[in-house]
């Protein structure tokens, strides 16, 4: 029997999954391995089961051996594997697509609307024990309805919040690297990126992380937004967290939202600063559905490798 690693505790039932047809090496914990664990649990085996807090590099690879066939992230991303390394010694990626894209898209709006309304603000006012008073000007926030969503990466999560838009009565704009069709069609409007940041008062960025989008929203683009513009991301190291929080202190911006940052668990001390920040701890796909799905498709995609299948969602080669 082949054996596997599995690199953290995934829903209830999913590692169970693999016991008819590989040995199965869990890392039943809520925290990620260590480096050096890590390395030690992936020698001689044939898949892993990962997550974005595992770089697969070389060394990774190195240390797993010439056995190993598939590495399945639980995950959409993939920036935590070096996909060159991964085909230069035949290892195949998959990742967990699709899946996830209803639940990102709901804590997506679950941040665009916190962070418009102020609700970060107004939950620790009433937490603090600090006097207040309703007052038609107390914490008053931006109002959605007839505002312009730019939407920086229009994929499956992109889309998403666009459908959902709908609802708010909002315009919507995207840049992605190609015009869609489809979210034309649907009425969303494509847009050269300084337009895209010149239009939009609230900006969403769902592009994946890439040596292409790294930081790509930075100080000079932050200055391009319509001054009061709200800001909300759902990816890591695509926003760059100091020139945000910056442009946050600056006034520029009325209000940003993040969940998924460059260096988690660590959070920016500048960010933390903002009191127009709304900081969540990675939490777009953590539905109990959704977790299950993922779950369920990682261990899809690495039976079926190992078992002489067609992994349903392949990234790479
Ligand atoms: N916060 C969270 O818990 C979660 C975050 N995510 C993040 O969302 C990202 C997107 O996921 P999906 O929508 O499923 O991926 P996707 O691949 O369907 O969509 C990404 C879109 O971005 C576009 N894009 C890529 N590079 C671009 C660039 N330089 N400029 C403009 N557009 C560009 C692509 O063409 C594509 O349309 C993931 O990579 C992941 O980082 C996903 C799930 C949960
Ligand atoms: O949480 C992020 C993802 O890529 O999945």
């Amino acid at each position: 029997m082949e054996s596997v690693l599995v690199t953290r505790r995934l829903a209830p039932g999913v590692v169970e999954r693999l016991a008819p047809y590989v040995e199965v090496t869990s890392h039943d914990e809520e925290r990620p391995m260590t480096r050096a664990a890590l390395l030690a649990a992936v020698r001689g085996k044939a898949g892993v089961i990962t997550t974005l807090d595992d770089v697969v590099d070389a060394e990774f690879l190195d240390a797993a051996g010439p056995g190993l066939r598939i590495v399945a992230n639980h995950a959409v991303g993939t920036h935590n594997i070096d996909h060159a390394a991964c085909a230069a010694r035949g290892v195949l990626v998959s990742n967990t697509p699709g899946v996830l894209t209803a639940a990102t898209a709901d804590f997506t709006w679950a941040l665009l609307l916190a962070a418009t309304r102020r609700l970060g603000e107004g939950e620790r006012l009433l937490r603090s024990g600090e006097p207040w008073a309703w007052a038609p000007t107390f914490l008053l926030g931006m109002e959605l309805t007839g505002t312009r969503l730019g939407i920086l990466g229009m994929g499956r999560i992109g889309q998403a919040v666009a459908r959902r838009a709908v609802g708010f009565e909002m315009p919507v704009a995207y840049h992605n690297r190609s015009r869609l069709p489809a979210a034309d069609e649907a009425g969303a409007e494509w847009l050269p990126l300084d337009e895209l940041f010149a239009r939009s008062q609230v900006l969403v960025v769902t592009c994946p992380l890439s040596a292409a989008t790294r930081h790509l929203v930075d100080r000079q683009r932050l200055a391009q937004l319509p001054a009061g513009a709200v800001v909300v991301s759902v990816v890591a190291g695509v926003v760059n967290e100091a020139d945000l929080a910056e442009s946050l202190a600056s006034g520029h911006l009325s209000a940003a939202a993040v969940d998924n940052f460059e260096r988690e668990p660590a959070v920016p001390a500048a960010l933390l600063a903002q009191p127009n920040a709304v900081l969540a701890p990675h939490l777009g796909s953590a539905t109990v559905k959704t977790r299950q799905a993922m779950g369920d498709l990682a261990v899809d995609n690495l039976l079926a490798v190992l078992t002489g299948g067609q992994p349903p969602t392949l990234v790479s080669p």
